[in-house]
């Protein structure tokens, strides 16, 4: 099976810092449910970033379905995320002032890729997924900045997870949550990832969630770059 991410030689560093990262190999596979460690400043974040394209590594080569990154402008790097990624950040980044709703099919407005992986039309994909994630029906015509973190952390991973993208990325969204409520919401992500095939990659410091997830790896043991 060929690998959905696949790292070679991969090198980044910060401009005018030293360097970061240097990962000589990683291959992640379709389907993989993947947690990554690491203490804070260790470099996950960032990590995150070089994978979806959204920061450029220095050397090395990074592929995503088989598209080296390290090769791509800006622009195209956008595109490419735009079109195969979910992500779903640490502040979730929704837009407040914009229904729930409007938040989750903003999605789609960029990629027409994802647009024609919706098996629905985008309202009733968009309700559909919220409906899967729980989200109280009566909320999905509400401004965001109404709901609470809880409730944003569902919007945000339905914005990640309309169009089935290949690839889900997410930076600490349970942080906000109580144990009990982040181990239920990553059993609802884990559903509906492998309900339309979408890899996960997932980054926490909570050594709870570690269990719940196919592989776990460790920043520090992956990174040959010594930190201390
Ligand atoms: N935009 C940026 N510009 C310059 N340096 C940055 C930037 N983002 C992160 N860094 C630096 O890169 C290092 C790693 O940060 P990163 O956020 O990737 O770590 P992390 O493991 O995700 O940390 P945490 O668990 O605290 O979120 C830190 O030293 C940080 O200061």
């Amino acid at each position: 099976m060929a690998a959905l991410i696949d790292i070679t030689e991969l090198r980044f560093a910060w401009p005018d810092q030293p360097e970061l990262l240097h990962i000589e190999q990683l291959s992640v596979y379709p389907g993989e449910r993947v947690f990554i460690k690491g203490p804070s400043g260790s470099g996950k974040s960032t990590l995150l970033g070089l994978l979806a394209g959204i920061q450029k590594a220095n050397q090395g080569r990074l592929a995503v379905l088989g598209q080296d990154l390290t090769r791509l402008g800006g622009h195209a790097r956008d595109r490419f995320r735009a079109d195969h990624l979910g992500y779903i950040f640490q502040q979730f980044n929704l837009l407040p002032f914009l229904s729930v709703l409007e938040n989750v099919t903003s999605a789609l407005i960029f990629s027409r890729h994802k647009r024609s992986r919706l098996r629905a039309p985008a309202g009733a994909e968009a309700e559909r997924l919220l409906a899967e994630l729980q989200l109280p029906r009566g909320l999905w015509h509400k401004p965001v900045h109404n709901l609470s973190i809880g409730q944003q952390q569902r919007v945000a991973a339905a914005r990640a997870l309309i169009g089935r993208p290949e690839l889900v990325i997410a930076d600490e969204p349970t942080s906000a949550l109580d144990t009990d409520n982040r181990a239920a919401f990553i059993e609802l992500l884990f559903t509906e990832c492998q309900q339309q095939d979408s890899t996960l990659v997932f980054v926490s410091h909570d050594p709870f969630l570690e269990p719940l997830f196919s592989r776990v790896l460790s920043l520090s043991e992956l990174n040959k770059v010594n930190l201390c």
